[in-house]
C-alpha cells in the first residue's frame, strides 16, 4: 500500500486571494481540519487550518479579508509513492493531525490527515490477516493452537483432516482429553520448544514442533503427518548416521573387522582390517571374502549361523586369533562379521602359535579315541529363532549364578546341550559335569548312586565304599535328567540335599558338604505330575528356581536349514564325505515336517541321508521312506489306485523306518519297541527294500 493508496484526493485548493468565508466554508464543506494553500501556479505555499480561522478572527479580522495573513507556511508534506509502513514511521514522528501530499514536482495531489492514518491502520491490519488466514488454512501442516489452560482454541483443516477432528467438535475441549499420545502438559510445563519430535497424535505418526506462547498464552504445535516414505527417509538418515559411528568405532580397534554380506561379499572394513590385507577400502568393499581369505570359515557362518570366538587360524601361513559371528534379523541370516587380532602380537603370536601346536595335536588324539567333540559351549547351540537366541542369552546369564535351573521341553529340543553349555558358562566350570539319567538307573540303585556308600554299608558293598554322583560332582554340575521319573522316595531325599546343601552317604552317619549346582531337564508335564500326587511341589518349587523352556523345532522351521549345515559339516568330516547342502526339494520337505523327535530326529534323518547321498547335494531319496513319503496334500486313500493292502504296507515301511530311526539302526532294540522278533524284522526289511546306514 502507497500513500497515494491512503489520502483524500480532490481536496479543494486555496489561493492567497481567497476571502476569509471562502476558507471557512470550504472547511465546513469537507469537514477536514486543514486546506493546502497554493499560489496561482497551483504550487503549494502552505496551508489554513481550523487554528487559523480561530486566530483571526480573536484579533478581529473581518470575514471578507483574504487569507494571505492568515495561514501557516510551515507545512509538513509527504510524497504519493511512499509505502505503508515509511508512512506509519513519518506519522509516529510528527505532532500535525494534517500532512500535504505532494508529486515530484510539488503540486498538490491531496491531503493527508489522522483519520486517513486509522482508516489505512485496519486496512492494513485486515490485509495482514486475510494472509495469515490464507497460508493457515492452506498449508499442508496441521496447526493446533492452545490457550494457558491447554484448551483447544483452533485447528487448521489440514491438522483437522491428520487427525481426523473438527474444529467445532474440539474447540475449547481440553488438549489431552481429544488427542492421545502427545502429553502437551508436562511439555508446557518446562516450557521449551521442542523441534523435530517424532510422536503419536491419535494413533497417527507425527513429526511435531511445539512452541510455548508463554505462561499466560498457551502453545502453538505445528505438525505433520509421517508418511512410509518419511519414516524411511527418517530411518535412512539415522542408519547412515549409525553406519558412521560404527565405522568410527571400528576404527579404534587395534583388530582387523570386516563385515560380509548374505553372499559374503564385504560390506565393511576397517582402517586395521585394510592394513591387514594390504589393500584399500575401496578395494576391499563387495569384494567376495573367499577372493581375500583363502581358507575363509566366514562362509560357514552364513551357512550355520554359528559364532566362534578366538579360535586359531592360519591366514598366509601365519597363526591368528579369529572370532566370527553371524547377523541374524528376523531370524534370517544376513551377514556375519570377522575379526582378526593381529597387530601388538608379539608375545600372543607366541602363544598362538603354540595353541595352534596344541590344537593339532588334541585333534590327533581325538581322532584316535574315535571323535569326541570338545566341550559344549552357547556357540554351539545352533539357532537364529529369535525366541531361542533370547533364551541362550538368558540361560548365559543365569550361568553366571548358583540357582538351581530347570529346563523343560519336548524331547530332542536340546535341554542337555543347554545344560553343559550352562555349565561351561559357570562359576562351576572348572569343577566336574556330572549326568545322571533318573529314568534309566533303576530304582533301588538310584539312592546309592546320588549318595554313594561308606564301606562295608551292605553285603556286596566295595570295601572302601563309593562315591555317588554328589561326591563326583562336588566343585561341579550335577544334570539331572528325566527329573520326572524320580522316585517319591529320592525326590524327599533330594529335596534334603538342596534344603540343607549336605547329604549322608549310605551306611554312614556323617554328613557331606555338597557344593554342587543342580541343573534338571524333563520333557513331561512337571505341573500335571504335581496335581496327580507324582511329584513333590515343594521340590518342584525348589527346582524351578529358574526355568527354561526349550522350543520345539516345527516352531522355529528357520533353525533347520542352518542345523542341518552344522551337522553336514561334522557327517563330512566323519565319513570324509563332501556334501554341499540340500535340494530345493528336499527344503521343502524337511520345513514341511512336524519333526516330533525335534533337533535329535533332525540330525539322525540327516545321518541317514548322508550314508546314502551320492552326489553333492541330498536328494528326496537319500531321505527316509517316512519322509520321502511325507503326503502334503489330501490323504492317500483317497487317490484312486489305493486299496487296503497297500495301505498297510506303506503304514508298516514307514512305522519301520522311523522306529530303525529312533533306535540308531539297532535291530534287535527296534524289534523289542515293535514286539516282533528279529527274523520277522530282517524280512520285513528285505521285503520292503529298507537298508540302515
Ligand atoms: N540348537 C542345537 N544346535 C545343535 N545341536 C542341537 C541343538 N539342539 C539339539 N541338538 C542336538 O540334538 C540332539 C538332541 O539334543 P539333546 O540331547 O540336548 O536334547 P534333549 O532335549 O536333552 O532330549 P531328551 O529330552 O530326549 O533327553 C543332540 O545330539 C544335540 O547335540
Amino acid at each position: 500500500m502507497l500513500m497515494s493508496d491512503m489520502m483524500t484526493r480532490d481536496v479543494p485548493l486555496l489561493h492567497l486571494q481567497d476571502n476569509l468565508r471562502r476558507g471557512v466554508e470550504l472547511l465546513r464543506w469537507t469537514k477536514l481540519d486543514a486546506l493546502p494553500v497554493v499560489d496561482k501556479d497551483g504550487f503549494l505555499i502552505g496551508i489554513f487550518t481550523k487554528a487559523n480561522v480561530l486566530d483571526a478572527f480573536l484579533a478581529g479580522a473581518d470575514s471578507s479579508e483574504i487569507i494571505e495573513r492568515h495561514y501557516n507556511t510551515q507545512v509538513v508534506t509527504v510524497e504519493a509513492d511512499i509505502p505503508y509502513q515509511e508512512v506509519e514511521q513519518q506519522a509516529k514522528q510528527t505532532s500535525v493531525g494534517t500532512g500535504v501530499v505532494v508529486d515530484k514536482e510539488g503540486k498538490v495531489l491531496g491531503i493527508f490527515t489522522k483519520v486517513d492514518m486509522i482508516i489505512a491502520l485496519f486496512r492494513e491490519a485486515e490485509q495482514q490477516a486475510n494472509k495469515i488466514n490464507t497460508v493457515y488454512q492452506a498449508m499442508p501442516n496441521g496447526i493446533i493452537v492452545v490457550d494457558q489452560d491447554n484448551r483447544i482454541q483452533q485447528i487448521n483443516p489440514a491438522g483437522e483432516k491428520i487427525l481426523g477432528l473438527k474444529q467445532e467438535v474440539i474447540k475449547e475441549q481440553l488438549f489431552n482429553r481429544v488427542i492421545s499420545g502427545l502429553d502437551l502438559d508436562s511439555v508446557l510445563r518446562q516450557s521449551q520448544y521442542l523441534v523435530g519430535v517424532q510422536t503419536e497424535m491419535n494413533q497417527v505418526t507425527v513429526l511435531c514442533n511445539i512452541s510455548p506462547l508463554g505462561q499466560m498464552a498457551g502453545a502453538v504445535i505445528v505438525f505433520q503427518a509421517l508418511t512410509d516414505l518419511d519414516q524411511v527417509a527418517l530411518e535412512l538418515d539415522a542408519t547412515k548416521r549409525l553406519y558412521e559411528t560404527l565405522l568410527t568405532v571400528t576404527n579404534i580397534a587395534y583388530e582387523a573387522i570386516f563385515v560380509v554380506d548374505d553372499q559374503g561379499k564385504i560390506t565393511l572394513a576397517n582402517e586395521a582390517a585394510c592394513q591387514f590385507f594390504g589393500k584399500r577400502e575401496n578395494e576391499l568393499l563387495q569384494k567376495p571374502i573367499d577372493q581375500v581369505i583363502e581358507n575363509t570359515r566366514l562362509l560357514r557362518t552364513l551357512k550355520t549361523g554359528m559364532a566362534e570366538t578366538n579360535e586359531i587360524q592360519v591366514i598366509y601361513g601365519r597363526p591368528y586369533i579369529v572370532s566370527r559371528l553371524p547377523i541374524v534379523r528376523q531370524g534370517k541370516i544376513i551377514g556375519a562379521v570377522g575379526k582378526i587380532t593381529f597387530q601388538k602380537l608379539d608375545e600372543v603370536k607366541e602363544v598362538a602359535q603354540r595353541l595352534a601346536q596344541l590344537d593339532l595335536e588334541l585333534n590327533y588324539y581325538k581322532e584316535q579315541i574315535g571323535s569326541a567333540r570338545g566341550p559344549v559351549t552357547f556357540n554351539q547351540i545352533i539357532t537364529v529363532n529369535q525366541d531361542m537366541r533370547r533364551l541362550k542369552q538368558e540361560a548365559e546369564i543365569a550361568a553366571r549364578g548358583n540357582s538351581t535351573i530347570m529346563l523343560t521341553g519336548e524331547s530332542g529340543t536340546g535341554k542337555e546341550l543347554f545344560a553343559e553349555a550352562i555349565h561351561r558358562a559357570s562359576p562351576h566350570r572348572n569343577g566336574p559335569y556330572v549326568k545322571v539319567n533318573c529314568a534309566a538307573v533303576p530304582e533301588n540303585l538310584l539312592e546309592s548312586e546320588f549318595f554313594g556308600y561308606a564301606g562295608g554299608a551292605f553285603t556286596g558293598a566295595q570295601k572302601g565304599g563309593k562315591a555317588g554322583k554328589f561326591a563326583v560332582a562336588d566343585g561341579g554340575t550335577l544334570f539331572l535328567d528325566e527329573i520326572g521319573d524320580m522316585s517319591l522316595n529320592l525326590q524327599s531325599k533330594l529335596l534334603r540335599v538342596l534344603e540343607d546343601r549336605s547329604f549322608e552317604p549310605i551306611g554312614s552317619n556323617e554328613s557331606v558338604k555338597a557344593d554342587v549346582r543342580i541343573i534338571a531337564a524333563t520333557n513331561k508335564d512337571l505341573t500335571e505330575k504335581v496335581a496327580r500326587g507324582e511329584f513333590r511341589s515343594d521340590l518342584y518349587y525348589r527346582l524351578n528356581v529358574i526355568s527354561f523352556r526349550l522350543i520345539p523345532i516345527r516352531n522355529r522351521s528357520e533353525d533347520i536349514i542352518p542345523l542341518v549345515h552344522v551337522f553336514l559339516e561334522r557327517l563330512n568330516q566323519d565319513f570324509g564325505k563332501r556334501i554341499l547342502g540340500v535340494s530345493p526339494e528336499v527344503e521343502k520337505i524337511l520345513i514341511a515336517h512336524r519333526w516330533p523327535g525335534n533337533v535329535r530326529e533332525l540330525k539322525n534323518v540327516i545321518e541317514r541321508a548322508v550314508n546314502f547321498a551320492a552326489g553333492e547335494l541330498l536328494e528326496r531319496a537319500d531321505l527316509p521312506f517316512y519322509l520321502r513319503e511325507e503326503r502334503q496334500g489330501p490323504p492317500l486313500f483317497l487317490t484312486k489306485d489305493w486299496n487296503l493292502e497297500n495301505a498297510r504296507e506303506h503304514l508298516d515301511k514307514e512305522t519301520l523306518e522311523k522306529a530303525l530311526l529312533e533306535m540308531n539302526g539297532n535291530k534287535s532294540e527296534v524289534a523289542r519297541l515293535l514286539g516282533i522278533s528279529r527274523s520277522w524284522l530282517y524280512e520285513k526289511m528285505r521285503r520292503y527294500d529298507i537298508k540302515t546306514p
